[in-house]
C-alpha cells in the first residue's frame, strides 16, 4: 500500500431536513480496495455522489489524487471513473458508440483502438453493435464496467459493481477487478451489498449507519470483533444498530 489517493475529512451532506452523511473521515490508498457497506439509506450513494462531483457537500472536505473535488472536478475526474446501476448509458448507442464517445470525453488517446481493446478484455465483442438500451441487466452491468476502466483510471468508484450478474460472471467480473488492480495499482472504493464479494475483494470495510462510520477493519479483523463467522452476520448487526460488544443502539 502506498499514499492516499482518496482522502475525505467531516464530509457532511444534508437534504432539506435529511441527514444522508454525517461528519465522516476516511482515506482510500493507492492499490487499495475498501468498501462502504450499510443498510438501504446508510449514505454510500450520497458519500460517492459527493466522492464524483455530482453532489455538493454541505460541509467537509474531499481530495482525490491531492485535487480538491469540489473545486476543481474536472481535473480530478480526468483520472477517476465510476460505475453504477444508477447511471444509465446513452441507450441508443450501441456499445462501441458508448466506448468510443466516453473514451473521447476522457480524452483516452486512439479512442476507437481502446473501445475495442477494453471491449475485448470484457468479452464484450458480441455485443459492440447492439444498442445498450436492448441489452439485459447482466450485459449493461459488464459495458458499465468497461465504460469505468476506458480511461484507466487511477482511482475507480463502483456502486454494486456486480449487480444482475449472474454467479459465474460475477465471479469473472471479481477475478478482473482483482487482476487489474493488481496491473495497474489503482484504488477501488466500492458499495456492495454481496458480502462474500466484500471479503474475496476488499482489504478494508467501512461500516456506515445512518451516514456514519460506525466501524472498520480488514473483513477478518471486523468478523473477529463482532464474534461471527461471515461478513453477512457482521452486516446484519450493524443495520439493526449492535455494537460489537452485543450492545443494541439504545444502549450505546
Ligand atoms: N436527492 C435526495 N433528496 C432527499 N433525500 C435524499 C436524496 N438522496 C438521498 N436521500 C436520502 O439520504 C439518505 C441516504 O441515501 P443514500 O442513497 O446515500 O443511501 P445508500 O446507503 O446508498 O442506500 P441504498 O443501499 O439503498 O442505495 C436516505 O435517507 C435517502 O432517502
Amino acid at each position: 500500500m502506498s499514499e492516499a489517493v482518496v482522502q475525505v475529512a467531516d464530509l457532511t451532506k444534508q437534504f432539506d431536513g435529511v441527514q444522508a452523511v454525517d461528519g465522516i473521515s476516511f482515506d482510500v490508498s493507492a492499490g487499495e480496495t475498501v468498501a462502504l457497506l450499510g443498510a438501504n439509506g446508510a449514505g454510500k450513494t450520497s458519500t460517492l455522489a459527493m466522492l464524483l462531483g455530482l453532489l455538493l457537500p454541505t460541509a467537509g472536505t474531499i481530495r482525490v489524487l491531492g485535487i480538491d473535488v469540489v473545486r476543481e472536478r474536472e481535473r480530478a475526474l480526468a483520472r477517476v471513473n465510476f460505475s453504477s446501476p444508477y447511471v444509465e448509458l446513452p441507450r441508443r448507442l450501441t456499445v462501441m458508440q458508448n466506448l468510443h464517445v466516453f473514451a473521447k470525453l476522457y480524452g483516452v488517446a486512439r479512442p476507437r483502438e481502446r473501445a475495442r481493446a477494453i471491449a475485448a478484455d470484457l468479452d464484450l465483442e458480441a455485443l459492440l453493435r447492439r444498442r445498450v438500451g436492448s441489452l439485459s441487466s447482466g450485459q449493461k452491468t459488464r459495458v458499465a464496467l468497461a465504460k469505468a476502466l476506458i480511461n484507466a483510471p487511477d482511482v475507480l468508484f463502483l456502486d454494486e459493481p456486480t449487480a444482475s450478474l449472474d454467479p459465474d460472471t460475477g465471479d469473472w467480473v471479481r477475478g478482473y477487478l482483482e487482476a487489474y488492480q493488481h496491473r495497474t495499482g489503482c484504488a477501488i472504493l466500492l458499495a456492495s451489498h454481496n458480502m462474500g464479494e466484500v471479503e474475496r475483494l476488499c482489504h478494508r470495510v467501512l461500516m456506515m449507519r445512518k451516514g456514519r462510520i460506525v466501524d472498520e477493519g480488514t473483513p477478518q479483523a471486523l468478523i473477529t470483533r463482532y464474534g461471527r463467522a461471515t461478513m453477512e452476520e457482521v452486516f446484519l448487526d450493524v443495520a439493526r444498530g449492535r455494537g460489537h460488544d452485543g450492545t443494541t443502539e439504545a444502549a450505546q
